[in-house]
């Protein structure tokens, strides 16, 4: 069985080192002439899944925009990964879940066992019962070839007051987190299969993401204002690990499937560009 960690690997050389998401926000329905509905939503899917289904490396699925349509929306995400993996994405699905380990166990039958509806190729997990909490999503991953992408240093500017506290040890929350989970990726090849998120928006913060030996998830770029040339400064020497990820800026070029298509490119292409340069 192939690992997660060697799939992303040969994904990202294939179709280049970027994840989009699919995140139907209202005002993005409305933009593209849709209903706020399911109908809308569907169709917003469908639209993203075959305008770059078939080209890009990793498409990421945020589950709250299908969660808040109740049954009929999840409905629609399952629909919605079962077409990505048809097209040849990785799905990453967006729902940062964490729990006491019990409940994670559940979580992570959810998204990570093939026989689920909802079964997709990586999800993202919230470390802040512990990292330790999370060990049956590894265990999970591991048994079915599955990623999990961690929250270390998230985008969002009300992050960095708990993940950049500094524990009794005089490492940063998020230094543990970053430390526990290059542990789990020890001597992976060519990639470990536990991923961290860190966010394009918060410049350079001193930790030291050297060891992770994992893939970097990188959100906050377009529509955040993270900039790919801002990547060298958050990821230092890191940088071939970054995995880019943009929602908005994309989308809002939809729902053109052409102008999507464009807009992807030229992401990837920013993209390529800065992980290169020297
Ligand atoms: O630190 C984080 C972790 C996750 N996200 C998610 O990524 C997208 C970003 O969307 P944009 O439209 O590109 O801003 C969204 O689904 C977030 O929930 C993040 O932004 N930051």
């Amino acid at each position: 069985m192939e690992t997660f960690g060697a799939r992303l690997h040969r994904a990202v050389a294939e179709r280049g080192p970027l994840c989009v998401g699919i995140d139907p926000h209202p005002g993005l329905l409305a933009d593209w002439g849709l209903p706020d509905d399911v109908e809308g939503l569907e169709r917003f899917s469908r639209t993203v899944v075959e305008a770059i289904g078939d080209r890009v490396a990793v498409v990421k699925p945020q589950s709250a925009f299908f969660e808040r349509f109740g049954a009929r929306g999840v409905g629609v995400l399952e629909s919605t990964i079962r077409q990505l993996r048809n097209a040849g994405a990785l799905v990453l699905l967006d729902v940062k879940r964490g729990d006491i380990g019990s409940t994670v166990r559940a979580y992570a039958s959810a998204y990570l066992d093939p026989s689920s509806p909802l079964y997709v190729d990586a999800v993202t997990a919230s470390p802040y019962l512990g990292v330790g909490s999370l060990a049956p999503m590894f265990e999970l991953a591991a048994a079915h070839g599955g990623g999990v992408f961690v929250l270390a240093l998230t985008s969002n500017p009300e992050g960095a007051a708990v993940q950049r506290a500094v524990a009794a040890d005089g490492r940063t929350v998020a230094q543990t987190v970053i430390d526990e989970i290059s542990q789990l990726n020890r001597g992976a090849e060519p990639l470990g299969s536990i991923g961290l998120v860190v966010g394009a928006t918060i410049g350079e913060t001193g930790h030291d993401l050297g060891a992770v030996n994992g893939p970097l998830l990188a959100p906050g770029l377009g529509a955040q204002g993270g900039t790919p040339a801002g990547l060298r400064a958050v990821f230092g020497a890191a940088l071939p690990s970054v995995l880019p990820s943009y929602s908005r800026e994309v989308l809002g070029a939809g729902p053109d499937q052409e102008a999507l298509r464009a807009a992807t490119e030229r992401v990837l292409a920013e993209c390529r560009a800065a992980l290169t340069t020297a």
